[in-house]
C-alpha cells in the first residue's frame, strides 16, 4: 500500500501525518500544493478530491480520509502510538488538542507579511503563551517520568509536541528554559525512522 498524502508545501496540519507515517515505515507519496501565503488556493484537481474542500487528505487502499486529527489518530493507532489504556489514550487526545491550541496562537504572526513586525509579534506571543503551554508541558513530562507526555513509550502526543515546538523558531531557540521538552524533542528527533524523514523532508517556511 502506498499512502497518498495531499497537503500544502508547508509543515502545518500535514507534517504530523508525514512524521507518523515515516515512524511506521509506511511508504507515502508526499503530494504538495504550492504555498503562496495565507490563504493559498488549492489546485482544483486536489480540492475536488477533498470531502470538506480542504487538505490534508490521505488516500490508500481505495479509501479516502480527511480531517487532520482523524488521519493522525488512525495511523497513530496502527503504529501503536496510542496507549491501549483508555484513560492514557484520552490524555494523549488532550495533549494533542493543547498542541494544536498552542500552534494556533501563532497564526497572527504567520499572517504578518512585514518581517520585522512579525518578529515583534512572535516575541509577544511567546511571552503570553509560554507559561500556559510550555511550562505546563514541561511539568507534565517531568511528572510522567521525564521522557514522554504519557506513559513510558512514544505516543502521537509526543510527536505533536515535537512538531508544535520545532516549527516556531523563537520556541526552539528557548528550549533550554524547558529542559524536559528539550529532551523529549531530542528523543523524537533521534527516533531512527523519524530521523531519516527529518533529514530528507523539504525545507519550508512554516
Ligand atoms: N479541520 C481541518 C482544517 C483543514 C484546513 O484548514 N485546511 C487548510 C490548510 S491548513 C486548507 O485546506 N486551506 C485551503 C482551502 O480552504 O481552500 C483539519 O484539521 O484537517
Amino acid at each position: 500500500m502506498v499512502v497518498k498524502v495531499y497537503y500544502f508545501n508547508v509543515r502545518g496540519l500535514g507534517e504530523p501525518i508525514r512524521i507518523i507515517l515515516s515512524y511506521g515505515g509506511e511508504e507515502f507519496e508526499d503530494i504538495r500544493a504550492p504555498f503562496t501565503g495565507i490563504p493559498s488556493p488549492l489546485p482544483p484537481e486536489i480540492k475536488s478530491k477533498c470531502t470538506w474542500g480542504q487538505v490534508p487528505l490521505v488516500e490508500f487502499d481505495g479509501k479516502k480520509l480527511g480531517q487532520s486529527l482523524a488521519i493522525t489518530r488512525y495511523f497513530a493507532k496502527k503504529f501503536d502510538l496510542v496507549p491501549k489504556d483508555d484513560f492514557q489514550a484520552a490524555l494523549c487526545d488532550e495533549y494533542v488538542d493543547a498542541c494544536r491550541d498552542f500552534s494556533s496562537s501563532w497564526m497572527r504572526a504567520v499572517l504578518e507579511k512585514d518581517e520585522s513586525k512579525r518578529a515583534e509579534i512572535m516575541k509577544e506571543i511567546y511571552e503570553s503563551t509560554k507559561e500556559r503551554f510550555l511550562s505546563t508541558f514541561n511539568s507534565i513530562i517531568e511528572g510522567s517520568g521525564g521522557k514522554h507526555l504519557v506513559g513510558d513509550s512514544l505516543t502521537w502526543a509526543d510527536i505533536y509536541l515535537f512538531h508544535s515546538v520545532t516549527g516556531i523558531p523563537i520556541v526552539n531557540d528557548n528550549l533550554d528554559d524547558f529542559p524536559a521538552i528539550k529532551s523529549l524533542v531530542e528523543n523524537v528527533a533521534n527516533t531512527p525512522k523519524i530521523k531519516e524523514w527529518l533529514k530528507k523532508r523539504p525545507v519550508t517556511v512554516f
